[in-house]
């Protein structure tokens, strides 16, 4: 401490010195617009002009003498003791460098230095060339030391020469360094002729890229620019605070808490940055009235100035190398057409682990086998022959359960992870996306309340893509009038919803689902007001459906489509119902996308093929609509979760390389009304956190119906390696309304492939299982994506009776699949690979695996009340030890998978439990009652 103040003293004196020397020198200059021009730099305050230079040389007398002597050459050379008479015309160009260009006075610190603001992260300098930025920037500078300066100066009645700068860092993406050439330039010449004028640099709003650059550039910094330089926390407002009062705090500064929340900016006159801010208007008053005053005798002239500047210095382009060569490394990479949009993640050393003990368990079960046919068997002549008996179904069973467990293992083999690239999607297309086409499919209004469809609705129109671009489809096989009643009120909710969730980047937003987690409060009179709207939207739908009747307004108000339920249609009879309710192709001022309501014909006399039927009409309405390339296809209990979804799947689609191959990406079907132990295992976390990364590794996961992004094309019939076909010309889908219904008619698919070769297949309970198969074994190949954030939630059936309804139609859906001719077995014999093959039949052997569970269960306990051993004893020979072994290392592989998978040590018992029922009970329930 002592040595430091007595330091300081030191260099006081030495400092007074070096001032008397340099002004002395300085006295020797005696070309006169060399003198004008360092009267314009120390305005009356030389002193303090020579204190600046010298610390920039480290108190070198002749370097600073140097310096100074180069930076009055500079200005003359440049007359940028002219500059401010030289205003940049025509105003439209100025307020697109001043838009471009953030920069502003946001007021005075307590000391009364002036406090500029810099928008870093914001700025975009390409509304002007370079010329006419740094003109701007050198006039912003002169303007700050001849008139800003001197009337502080006044003010505080002592010399402020110095000012303090607020960087905002938000926004600030690695696409800046392109613009680094400017800002190099920029430093540049403030360090060289403007040297010490900012006292203190706070630096805000810091996102993740900056923290990672200033690593970089830290230790390339002089000591002396390093102390000056202040990151801030969040927007620093609490920091801040401390040298200035609120007023003068920069607009970006001024965010509640943390900086996550919004800016509480009324109007542009806060903004500093703007032309309307009143520094800007007095600087801009100012230079015109120079320009009429100095320099009335030429008319104002066109075009910028230009300002020599000089090569960066050594510093400079060291910082510059450095982030070049930085670029290297991923996050810095800019983009290029050959980078992946996505990548595909292994973890080797899991799964060598995993395959040695996966073989460790094969050997045991081979030595069970082994048991079974070898050991000897009881002697006592009465019960030899019932014994033999039992031991003959007991290797049966074992065997199945061996084979089964052999099959088991494709999924768990060669697991793989995909990680998406969005910002490098959005680098490389912009808003340039393919048209989205979003299917909703619902059945009943009664099980499937409207409010419920339309928050699905409402939340996928909010997907964060460009709107013009995305269509939402609602299929009713309802057939119902309140369904299209709740669609319409939804597209009227749609035009405050969906800007809103964009403006405020709300998630999730399926607005039940966002207004319950903010039920707590709201934070700002917008969501206060979309709340209203919702609840009183949600109160129409709710009354009208429990009454049963539409309001007046409402049929009056939709009458084109309320007019096409004619008095006798019933849900089973009536004619195609087609309503486009918000029509977003036209042009790119649409801020809600295309929604459509479709009711395909249904009549008595054809079979209608359900959730399979109704793909397959929107595929074919959607085609005269928007066509969109890439199809979404959702069940109408759920929602999207995650806005950024789609652009998820696109990374994958769109990817030149390996998503060429790649025909559907499955998003997990994940539900939100289930408990953390979920009783009755509807998650299927093992399914979805392992055995689909599993398949996924082995060709594709399977297509599950729901949360699915398929290309259309595919899904109608092409195979892989024939050429993507155009899409098709705008003018060519606004067609005939009349036209298009028909092709919802019962009728269409009479002697086509619908539902065959094209489209979504029929027959079969799981059509969407046979569906991917079939798209598979034309060669493509399939993803799956399991972001943290879930891409959608829906609702999972929360009792026994429903959970094992839903059960039984899938295995046995899925058994039929086994046997129905597009079995993986043998229709996809030589399509597709062994691994995948085995993986569809963990599926599909759902159901037959019953009837060993079931008799091996029964079995056992019989052979134990009877008395007839079917185990070695306990500890009584080697012959225990397989045994021992697979009992305990599988459920202990199952346990330890579990906890892994997030699951916790009661819901993996709910799930063996669970498991157990449905093994049980699918069969006998299946054989005795086929009423669905
Ligand atoms: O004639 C019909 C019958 C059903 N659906 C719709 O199909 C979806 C799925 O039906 P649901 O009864 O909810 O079946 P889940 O058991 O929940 O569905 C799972 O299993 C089905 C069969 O494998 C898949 O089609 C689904 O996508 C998948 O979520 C729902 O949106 C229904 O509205 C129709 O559009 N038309
Ligand atoms: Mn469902």
């Amino acid at each position: 401490m002592m040595s430091e103040i007595s330091l300081e003293r030191k260099m006081g004196t030495a400092s007074e010195e070096a001032v008397k020397q340099l002004r002395t020198l300085m006295e020797d200059v005696d070309d006169e617009s060399l003198r004008e021009s360092y009267r314009n730099i120390h305005q009356g305050y030389p002193t303090e002009t020579l204190l600046r230079f010298l610390k920039a040389r480290d108190y070198n007398v002749h370097k600073s003498h140097q310096m100074l002597l180069d930076c009055l050459q500079w200005r003359t050379q440049n007359e940028i003791d002219n500059i401010l008479n030289k205003p940049i015309v025509p105003v439209e160009l100025y307020r697109g460098i001043r838009d471009s260009q953030l920069v502003g006075l946001s007021g005075y610190s307590k000391e009364g230095l002036p406090v500029i603001a810099i928008g870093v992260g914001l700025s975009t300098y390409d509304k002007a060339s370079v010329h006419y930025y740094i003109q701007s920037h050198i006039q912003m500078n002169e303007y700050r030391d001849r008139v800003v300066l001197p009337s502080a100066t006044k003010k505080q009645g002592r010399p402020i020469c110095t000012c303090l700068k607020v960087l905002d860092m938000s926004g600030l993406k690695l696409s800046a360094l392109s613009q680094i050439k400017l800002m190099t330039a920029i430093t540049t010449i403030d360090d060289l002729n403007y040297p010490e004028k900012t006292e203190t640099y706070y630096i805000v709003n810091v996102p993740y890229i900056f923290s990672a650059c200033w690593k970089t550039i830290k230790p390339l910094l002089q000591e002396r620019t390093k102390k000056k330089i202040q990151v801030l926390k969040g927007c620093g407002k609490d920091e801040l605070l401390k040298v200035m009062d609120y007023e003068s705090l920069p607009h970006f500064c001024r965010r509640e808490g943390s900086g996550s929340g919004r800016h509480i900016s009324n109007g542009t006159t806060d903004n500093c940055f703007s032309l309307d801010h009143s520094f800007h208007k007095e600087l801009y008053d100012y230079v015109h009235q120079q320009a009429l005053v100095k320099g009335s005798s030429a008319p104002i002239r066109h075009g910028s100035v230009h300002v020599r500047f000089p090569e960066p210095d050594t510093e400079g382009t060291k910082i510059f190398d450095t982030l070049e060569s930085e670029k290297g490394d991923d996050r810095f990479r800019a983009v290029h057409e050959d980078e992946p949009l996505f990548i595909t993640g292994r973890r080797t050393g899991r799964v060598i682990a995993y395959r040695v003990f996966s073989a460790s368990v094969f050997f045991c079960i081979c030595w069970i086998w082994l048991y079974r046919v070898t050991a000897p068997v009881e002697v006592d002549e009465n019960r030899t022959g019932l014994v033999r008996f039992v031991w003959l179904v007991m290797l049966v069973t074992e065997i199945w359960f061996g084979l089964y467990w052999i099959v088991m293992q494709s999924p768990r083999w060669n697991p793989v992870w995909r990680f998406t690239f969005t910002d490098r999607l959005s680098r490389r297309y912009g808003d340039d996306l393919p048209r989205l086409d979003v299917f909703v499919c619902t059945a009943d209004p009664v099980i499937e309340p409207p409010l419920m469809v339309v928050n699905t609705v409402l939340s996928v129109a909010a997907l964060d893509y460009p709107p013009e671009k995305l269509a939402v489809y609602l299929s009713d096989d309802g057939g119902s009038e309140l369904t299209f009643y709740a669609l319409a009120e939804a597209a009227e909710f749609a035009k405050v919803w969906v800007p809103y969730c964009k403006r405020f980047n709300v998630e999730p937003r399926s607005p039940a689902a966002y207004l319950t987690c903010k039920a707590s409060g709201f934070d700002s009179a917008e969501t206060e007001e979309v709340a209203r709207l919702y609840k009183e939207m949600a109160a129409r739908i709710e009354t009208a459906a429990r009454l049963g009747i539409i309001p007046d307004e409402a049929r009056l108000k939709y009458g084109d489509g309320f007019s096409q339920w004619d008095s006798h249609a019933t849900r089973r009879n009536h004619g195609t119902i087609l309503q486009i309710l918000v029509d977003g192709r036209k042009g790119n001022t649409v801020t809600v996308p295309t929604l459509v309501y479709l009711s395909r014909e249904k009549r008595p006399e054809h079979h209608h093929h359900f959730k399979a039927g109704s793909m397959n009409a929107l595929i074919r309405v959607s085609s005269k609509i928007t066509c969109g390339r890439i199809i979404l296809n959702l069940d109408c209990d759920m929602y999207s979760n995650n806005s950024k979804s789609a652009r998820d799947a696109l990374c994958i689609l769109l990817d030149e390389k390996e998503g060429k191959k790649i025909a559907f990406v499955q998003f997990p079907q994940c539900f939100e009304n289930l408990t953390k132990n979920d009783l009755y295992a509807s998650m299927m976390r093992v399914g979805y956190d392992v055995e689909f990364n599993g398949l996924d590794g082995n060709g594709g996961p399977l297509y599950i119906g729901t949360g699915c992004f398929h290309r259309r094309d595919v899904i109608c019939g092409r195979k892989y390696g024939e050429v993507e076909v155009e899409e098709e010309e705008e003018s060519e889908y606004i067609s005939e309304t009349e036209m298009i219904k028909a092709l919802a008619s019962c009728t269409y698919e009479e002697n086509s492939q619908w539902g065959k070769e094209m489209g979504v297949k029929y027959g079969c309970p799981a059509e969407d299982v046979i569906t991917g198969l079939g798209i598979k074994c034309r060669g493509w190949k399939s993803a799956y994506l399991n972001p943290k954030k879930k891409a959608f939630v829906g609702v999972a059936p929360t009792n026994l009776h429903q959970m094992l309804v839903q059960q039984r139609r899938w295995s046995e859906g899925n058994f039929q699949v086994l046997l129905s001719v597009y079995s993986p077995v043998w229709y996809g014999q030589g399509k597709i690979g062994l691994g995948l093959i085995l993986g569809y039949c963990c599926y599909c052997l759902w159901a037959p695996s019953s009837v060993p569970v079931l008799i091996y269960s029964v079995l056992t306990s019989l052979c134990l009340l009877k008395g007839i051993p079917l185990f070695p004893k306990v500890w009584s020979s080697w012959w225990f030890i397989p045994f021992g072994y697979v009992t305990v290392a599988a459920n202990a592989y199952s346990l330890v998978e579990f906890l892994w998978c997030g699951g916790t040590l009661r819901g993996w018992w709910n799930e063996q439990r669970t498991w157990l029922y449905r093994r049980t009970s699918s069969f006998i329930e299946d054989a005795s009652d086929r009423d669905s």
